[in-house]
């Protein structure tokens, strides 16, 4: 039975239970706030420094640009060799495709240990390439293409000139070639030749100069003959049966003298970011095996004229041709 007396007992107990309960629920809060402070602080204070916000963001947008600039580099060909940079050699072993192989197997001392493509700068002086520029600006100056590439053979006197061809040679008032053009050309192809056979550890007397070796001029002009779309991708072995070893003596700058016109290796020809570049640079030669493991293209000329001789070589001994001799 519940008396009055009893209610205010109970209520009085009721308050003091809850009052127990607020001052049990206070030291909880405060031992739990504590415990926190606790654990903030467990190895000491975090370090804080001025305009923490400010630099916090700076580091994040600078990681943003790291990572951006990784993956555009990583999505680009590769420069195999650049205007800028001199190379004592510098290059890619590719495997030999199996024509080229069986092709070069005739002929022994001419099988390469490996194929490739290399680059250097240090076959060819700037002097020997430019007393060859000259020439090749001047003889040019009596022909020329109405389109982009203007071809000048010394060996058959073939130049370009409108949509077709005419032979220097037969020109007999025109001065063609001086006698120290024709040593510095003949210097610079036994340069090459025997720079070849070291790249790709052959018998120098296996090799033989082959037709067509010939100068080069483009520009950006609309092409008129088939002769001047220089920048569809081609195999030389293909092109020219006759080569084995192709070499290219770049005679003028890319970036400087003209823009456009890079030279640029395949390796795959569905995926561009595995193309291989050569930027032109004056006496830079470029040597690589001629069959398919090598597929190639020039870019085209943007501005200026581009100057670069290709010189082949054959292990054919029935391909072979001759220096040019003293024509005045
Ligand atoms: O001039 C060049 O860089 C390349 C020319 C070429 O591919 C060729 O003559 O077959
Ligand atoms: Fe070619």
């Amino acid at each position: 039975m519940k008396t009055r007396e009893g209610n205010v007992i109970k209520r009085k107990t009721d308050k003091n239970n809850k009052g127990k309960k607020d001052s049990e629920n206070e030291k909880l809060l405060k031992s739990e706030d504590e415990a926190k402070d606790k654990n903030t602080f467990k190895y000491g204070p975090m370090p804080r420094f001025p305009s923490q916000r400010i630099w916090s963001r700076g580091i994040l947008i600078l990681g943003i640009f790291v990572y951006l600039w990784y993956f555009s580099k990583s999505s680009k060909e590769t420069v195999l060799a650049k205007q800028t940079d001199l190379y004592h050699r510098r290059g890619q072993v590719v495997h030999c495709s199996t024509e080229y192989l069986e092709d070069v197997k005739q002929y022994p001392g001419c099988v390469p240990q490996q194929c490739g493509r290399y680059v250097s700068d240090k076959i060819v002086t700037t002097h020997e390439a430019e007393i060859l520029l000259q020439l090749a600006q001047r003889v040019m100056a009596l022909g020329g293409s109405k389109g982009g590439a203007t071809i000048m053979d010394l060996h058959s006197g073939a130049l370009s000139f409108d949509d077709k061809f005419v032979n220097v040679y037969a020109q007999k008032k025109n001065k063609i070639l001086t006698p120290t053009d024709l040593a510095v050309y003949k210097l610079v192809r036994t340069k090459i030749q025997n720079a070849i056979a070291d790249t790709f550890g052959i018998d120098v007397a296996s090799l033989h100069l082959t037709h067509p070796t010939f100068f080069s001029r483009l520009s950006n002009l609309k092409p008129v003959t088939p002769h001047d779309e220089y920048w569809h991708i081609h195999i030389d072995k293909h092109t020219y049966e006759s080569f084995h070893y192709t070499s290219l003596l770049y005679l003028n700058d890319y970036g400087i003298d003209f823009k456009g016109g890079r030279f640029v290796f395949l390796n795959d020809a569905s995926s561009p970011t595995k193309n291989v570049t050569v930027e032109p640079r004056k006496g830079r030669v470029s040597m690589f095996t001629s069959g398919s493991e090598n597929p190639h293209f020039v870019e085209p000329v943007t501005e200026g004229l581009r100057f670069a001789i290709t010189v082949s070589f054959t292990c054919d001994p029935s391909k072979a041709i001759q220096d040019p001799v003293h024509k005045v």
